[in-house]
């Protein structure tokens, strides 16, 4: 404590501070040269905190939604090194996530970056990138969801079971609290290979550790630095400084070597994606060896076939981080609106038990509910977790009537897009019925965008979707959710997220009679 009140740390911290708001007032004087030479509309640069300033004052989706409906579908935004636009237009949208994405293959990150996150599927570019997809992406299929469902009905167990818990002690409760243990406990479960038991409060150490790779304080800190200055993030990730706290690191990381050491020494089998990484691995191995004997002459492409540990590690990290809050929020948010809109509770309560009875739910009968995935999509529109990806130009490109140079980032934020008024009439009204086929096919595919779209797009949709509707249909079988007095009606929109992690969301939950 005392090092940090001495007169030189003083000093230094003023010194980097003056370095860090100069070299970001530089690079926006920069950027807003190259808006005005492309004629582009956008607010004009607060002096020295570009669009920060405001992006603390209201949040940022606040922000966002003004923005657009200030200045239109293309907007440019000084903020940093880069030139920055919010693109919301559909057409355009199409064009640099589907038809020209090639040209838009990565993500914003910070070079040098080292951790976890280094070779995780959300930061890795070109090449790499492509490479790690395509060996990851059949762990999300049809046939590996099905093998997992196993693991995933166990804890959806345990969720109702909870649920059930509260509705007896008649308590009122923050639902995305208890979400947060069910998706930590599936995330856990089915892709990092180990149980957390969180709905148990069984595994506490473990628990506490997974729960500091989403500790908001510690990971914005030095998100904070990446957007002021990204080449002091890359200096700090080449000197070996992390997102993540190393304790954290080091627990799971000798966790994650132990099960690997441990499966491929055959002394257990587990349904998760450390086996299907393994599977595949001795698959590769056993191809190749066939095919060298074949002929031997061949020589292999560059292209890697497997993922090594500390790659497999990166990605369950990367799933943790990507896959525990926006499914949390997911199913919230859902509840949310169980707990608000009753008539349409009794609905999806009423398909449930026709279709599922009092029968086993299996993966095939949940796929036979129309009217709860329409419910979902809804609340993915209204509500959507991931309320901004980008994409980064690598070349320059003609963006509609705007030659954008290299480098420039993309910003797609979801929510001004799924509240638009012109697509979704009354948008702040919730309607399932918005999501049936007749309807879909009305709209452009490019203004309901909760995952993303294109080759980059969300590789755990279909796992958060099973994971939820699971949860979803054994919950409402057995309970019906409530206003209570701490419900907040309307949804308060959180500054960096859709729910204001401060306030929760309070619900009442009451026994279904038999
Ligand atoms: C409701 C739940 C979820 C929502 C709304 C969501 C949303 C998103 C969005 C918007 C993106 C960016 C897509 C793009 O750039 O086009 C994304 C990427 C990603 N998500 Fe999800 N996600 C969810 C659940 C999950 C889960 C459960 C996992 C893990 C199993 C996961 C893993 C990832 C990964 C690894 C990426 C990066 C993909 C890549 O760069 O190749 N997400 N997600």
């Amino acid at each position: 404590m005392t090092y940090f009140l001495t007169g030189d740390s003083i000093t230094l911290t003023l010194l980097v501070l003056l370095i860090l708001i100069f070299a970001y007032y530089t690079y926006n004087l920069r950027t807003n040269n190259i808006f005005r030479r492309l004629g582009m509309p956008g607010p004009a640069p607060i002096p020295f905190l570009g669009e920060a300033y405001n992006i603390i004052r209201k949040g940022l989706i606040k922000n966002d939604i003004d923005l657009v409906h200030k200045y239109g579908k293309i907007i440019g935004i000084v903020g940093g090194k880069a030139p920055n636009i919010l693109l919301s237009d559909p057409d355009l949208l199409r064009n640099v996530l589907i038809k020209d994405s090639n040209v838009f293959i990565n993500r914003r990150v910070f070079e040098g970056i080292s951790g976890p996150l280094e070779h995780g599927l959300l930061a890795l570019k070109d090449e790499q990138w492509k490479n790690a997809r395509s060996i990851i992406s059949p762990t999300f299929s049809t046939a590996k969801l099905k093998a997992m469902y196993g693991l995933m009905n166990e804890i959806s167990d345990m969720y109702y079971k909870r649920l059930l818990e509260y509705a007896d002690k008649q308590e009122i409760f923050d639902i995305k609290a208890l979400n947060g243990q069910y998706t930590l406990d599936n995330i856990a479960s089915c892709l990092f290979g180990i149980e957390t038991n969180s709905l148990q409060n069984e595994n506490v150490t473990l628990i506490n550790h997974l729960k500091k790779f989403f500790n908001r304080g510690f990971s914005n800190i030095f998100l904070f630095i990446f957007f002021i200055s990204p080449r002091l993030a890359s200096y700090l990730g080449k000197k070996g400084y992390s997102m993540f706290p190393k304790d954290a690191i080091d627990y799971t990381t000798n966790l994650v070597n132990q099960i690997l050491a441990r499966r491929r020494q055959r002394l257990e089998r587990r349904n998760d994606f450390i086996q299907m990484m393994i599977d595949h691995e001795e698959d590769e191995t056993n191809q190749q060896t066939d095919k060298k004997e074949q002929q031997p002459q061949q020589q292999w492409g560059t292209l890697k076939k497997t993922l090594n540990d500390k790659e497999i590690f990166s990605q369950a990290v990367i799933f943790l981080v990507a896959g525990y809050e926006t499914t949390s929020i997911l199913m919230s948010c859902f509840f949310y609106v169980m707990a608000t809109e009753p008539v349409i509770q009794e609905k999806v309560y009423e398909e449930i038990c026709q279709e599922l009875g009092d029968d086993e739910v299996t993966h095939e009968k949940l796929n036979q509910l129309p009217y709860l995935d329409m419910v979902i999509s809804e609340t993915l529109r209204m509500y959507p977790p991931g309320i901004r990806f980008d994409r980064v130009a690598s070349c320059d490109y003609q963006l509609g009537n705007y030659h954008i140079p290299k480098g420039s980032i993309i910003n797609v934020s979801v929510y001004p897009i799924h509240h638009d008024p012109n697509v979704w009439p009354d948008p702040e009204k919730f309607i399932p019925e918005r999501f049936l086929p007749a309807e879909k096919a009305k709209r452009h595919p490019m203004t309901y965008l909760p995952f993303g779209d294109g080759p980059r797009n969300c590789i755990g949709m279909r796992f958060a979707l099973l994971e939820a509707k699971l949860g979803i249909a054994k919950a409402l079988r057995v309970v019906e959710f409530q206003k209570c007095e701490k419900t907040q009606v309307p949804l308060q929109l959180g500054k960096l997220e859709i729910v204001n992690s401060k306030n929760g969301i309070w619900v009442r939950v009451v026994r279904r009679s038999q």
